[in-house]
């Protein structure tokens, strides 16, 4: 028995066809329940293959995958999931977009009344629920987007680049009141992203995907003291998680501040 709320052992992905591509290969992870863990990678890496493996939106060709234990065999109860389009529907109030996956349950939505309003308070949103979408700033968006992902009390949250499309300023004040809902939270946590900074500032452990096939690299646990504040990011220790990342990817050939190699390498 494992008490992992994800595990992964093994997990290979091949998307079929004339030209079948691996996106994954060899997958082995277990996240602790409550842990929150951050997936970064390049563009095209798998990332998102794998959080859809684990939402079961896509099967897996090959491995074992469990949700609390239980195999992966199609979007297992209990998971919420916020994407970088937040996917609100326009003609819906925000309170009314919270509440569409109690409605898709076909649960009564008298009940969730409370839990509606607390996460309303919970992500300041308090005086917005009765407007719609377009009345709202990008981030306020998000944050409506993981109150929907949360009212149903999911044991686990999947986000996939959630404030990839905000503006810096606001992914900073997202990133902040992202960790201060997980501490009152304690949801287990996986956070697909490309940003290495958000991915430390934010975790427990961040996995470092290689590229495609995506492959653990590496993890690193993030021993950082929580509340984190965005001074943080200023701190050598904070440096040094970075650094880390940066020199893997340096190994891996996906940065290169040297000029006259790449000179070189063009010239070959
Ligand atoms: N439905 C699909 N059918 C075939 N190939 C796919 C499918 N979805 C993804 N892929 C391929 O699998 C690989 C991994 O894609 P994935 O979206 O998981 O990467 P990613 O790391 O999340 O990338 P990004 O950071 O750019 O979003 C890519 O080469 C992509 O083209």
């Amino acid at each position: 028995m494992s008490a992992a709320a994800i595990h992964a052992a093994g997990v290979r992905k091949v998307y079929p066809g004339a030209r079948a591509l691996t996106a994954l290969d060899g997958i082995s992870l277990d996240i602790r329940p409550g842990e929150f863990v951050s997936i970064l990678g390049p563009s095209g890496c798998g990332k998102s293959t794998f959080l859809r493996c684990v939402a079961g939106l896509e099967t897996i060709t090959e491995g074992d995958l469990r949700v609390d234990d239980r195999p992966v065999t199609g979007p297992p109860d209990h998971v919420g999931m916020v994407f970088q389009r937040d996917a609100l529907l326009e003609w819906r109030t925000i309170e009314r977009n919270i509440l569409l996956p109690i409605e898709f349950a076909g649960k009564a939505v008298q009940g969730y009344r409370s839990a509606l309003a607390q996460l309303l308070a919970l992500t300041g949103l308090s005086e917005f629920g009765d407007r719609y979408p377009r009345e709202l700033s990008g981030g306020m968006r998000q944050r409506a987007a993981i109150c929907r992902a949360l009212i149903d009390q999911p044991s686990l949250l999947l986000m996939d680049e959630p404030f990839g499309a905000l503006d810096a300023l606001t992914r900073d004040q997202m990133n902040v009141e992202l960790q201060r809902i997980w501490l009152e939270t304690r949801h287990t946590v996986m956070f697909v992203t490309h940003g290495i900074a958000e991915a430390v500032f934010l975790a427990d452990r961040v996995v470092v995907f290689s590229p495609r096939p995506g492959r653990i690299a590496d993890i690193i646990e993030v021993d950082l003291p929580r509340p984190r504040r965005l001074a943080v990011r200023e701190t050598a220790q904070f440096g040094a998680y970075t650094g880390r990342i940066r020199d893997l990817f340096h190994e891996m050939g996906l940065i290169n501040e040297e000029p006259s190699a790449v000179n070189e390498e063009m010239a070959a």
